[in-house]
């Protein structure tokens, strides 16, 4: 049996893996246009900000590691087309020469693009995106220029939040964009997203929201930014209004969602039999709304290749679906989130009520502690929990795994109010906040 993997980068390589590590005489052939594969793009903030040395350690595979597995890779190589009827891919490498193989499965694990914002002025230099290696290598360098005084970033989302911290850690003028009224706008409620805002303000990141960009100007290279309210003199603009799906080479033939994502099983099967999506180019399942959705990922990216592996390598085995758990930590403030927020249930018409709590980590005798604050939703009719936010600068990221597996289980927030919530001094309260917040739900 033979699998052709197009993309090797995260979901590329766990689907890889776990057929080569899994499934000894299977054969596997990965292809991909990158230099690099397994570089972890959380990581380009914290190097770009000088929060760590360098990138080198950002990689956490590499092509030989395949070959040793007895796979055949094929890097710096785009698939061109995909005869789905015959099961061959073609391809071509940098040198333009063509080259096809063929396929008993194919896994399409070719990931997302950067929405491009297309108004006026969209080719001028020192306008960047933030999705490859490579291009986080040309913000770092345009970034060490004495002339790159004003950065402006477009999109407060994670990719923006993140990269405006680095480029004031850099010592930049730095100008935060987004069409939202907030920050985070589409993971947390605006409770949450208040204090982050609060937080860039306070470290000096001027905020614009409810603003549009609608030009960039300059001659070769961009110096003002245009948008529905102001003009503003800029030296350098960091793009990060999104992804959407890389679904360019089976869209004609594949069924798919309405951002164009592969449209998969709950074995990552799309439409055709014989051909598997994972990763940023696939839907998902939330199980907090129920239904198949669209959530860009790392983490959905490595499952989703873990599920493909196995079903492709012969053992079957279902995905059980996400919640879409994520985190950030701007200026040492720290916000994780699961499930939906308020906003987003009311947007997916889902009628839920929700309980907030605010409280120290530990107790008031403990010297070393800080505020937390939590917010629970839940759907009303069923009670069933359907997200939860938390903040805080001390590190209260674990806590947000129970609430991903609460939503997962179907738990409802009655379930939350006895639940054993052990107490120790050094990490939390007797009165747990996780308590008192569902004690107190209506
Ligand atoms: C700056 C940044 C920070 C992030 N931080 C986090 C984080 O903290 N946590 C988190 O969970 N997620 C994070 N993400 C999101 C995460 O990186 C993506 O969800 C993840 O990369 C998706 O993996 P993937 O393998 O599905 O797709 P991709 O990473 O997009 O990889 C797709 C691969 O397919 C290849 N390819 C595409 N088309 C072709 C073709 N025609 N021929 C050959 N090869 C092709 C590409 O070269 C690429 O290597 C971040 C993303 C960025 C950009
Ligand atoms: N810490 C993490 O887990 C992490 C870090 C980085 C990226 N990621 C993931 O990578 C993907 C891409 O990240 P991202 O930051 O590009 O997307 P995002 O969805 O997080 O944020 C995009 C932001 O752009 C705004 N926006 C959209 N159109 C706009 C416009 N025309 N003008 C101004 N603002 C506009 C949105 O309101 C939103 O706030 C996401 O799925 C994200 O979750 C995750």
């Amino acid at each position: 049996m033979k699998t052709v993997i197009i993309g090797s980068n995260h979901a590329g390589i766990a689907a890889a893996n776990t057929l080569l590590d899994n499934y000894p005489g299977t054969e596997v052939v990965l292809i991909d246009r990158n230099t690099n594969l397994s570089y972890l793009g959380c990581g380009t903030a914290l190097w770009v900000g000088r929060q760590i040395d360098g990138y080198e350690d950002l990689f956490y595979t590499n092509e030989e590691a395949f070959r040793k597995k007895g796979a055949k890779i094929f890097m710096e190589s785009s698939v061109t087309s995909i005869d789905f009827n015959n099961k061959i891919v073609y391809f071509e490498n940098k040198a333009g020469e063509k080259s096809e193989e063929s396929y008993d499965k194919l896994i399409l694990a070719t990931g997302s693009k950067p929405i491009i914002p297309n108004i006026p002025g969209k080719d001028l230099e020192g306008l960047h995106f933030l999705k490859l290696f490579q291009e986080g290598q040309e913000v770092d360098h345009d970034m060490s220029r004495e002339d790159v005084k004003t950065v402006a970033v477009i999109g407060a989302g994670y990719i923006g939040v993140e990269i405006a911290e680095a480029a004031k850690r850099r010592g930049k003028n730095v100008l935060l964009f987004d069409a939202m009224p907030t920050s985070l706008a589409s993971y947390y409620d605006p409770e949450f997203t208040h204090n982050m805002d609060k937080n860039l303000e306070e470290n000096g990141i001027e905020l614009h929201f409810g603003e549009l960009a609608t030009e960039y100007k300059g001659d070769k290279r961009v110096t003002q930014l245009v948008t529905d309210k102001g003009t503003y003199d800029v030296d350098m603009v960091i793009n990060a209004i999104g992804f959407t799906a890389n679904s360019d080479l089976g869209k004609d033939h594949l069924e798919t969602f309405r951002n164009g994502a592969y449209l998969v099983d709950n074995h990552q099967k799309t439409s055709d039999d014989s051909v598997y999506a994972v990763g940023d180019c696939a839907t998902i399942y939330s199980n907090a709304l129920e239904a198949t959705t669209y959530i860009a990922l790392a983490t959905n990216a490595v499952r989703s290749g873990i599920v493909a592996g196995h079903n492709v390598g012969g053992t079957e085995l279902d995905a059980i679906g996400v919640q879409g758990s994520n985190g950030i930590s701007i200026f040492g403030y720290n916000m994780v989130s699961t499930g939906l927020s308020v906003a987003a249930a009311k947007k997916a018409e889902i009628d839920v009520d929700y309980t907030d709590f605010e409280d120290l980590q530990k107790p008031g005798f403990i010297k070393e502690n800080a505020p937390v604050k939590i917010r629970i939703v839940y759907e009303k009719s069923s009670r069933r929990i359907v997200g939860a936010q938390l903040a805080s600068t001390e590190d209260i990221s674990a806590n947000i795994h129970m609430f991903s597996l609460a939503i997962q289980e179907h738990v409802t927030i009655d379930k939350l109010k006895l639940l054993d919530i052990f107490f120790l001094p050094h990490f939390n309260q007797p009165y747990n906040y996780i308590t008192m917040a569902a004690l107190r739900a209506k």
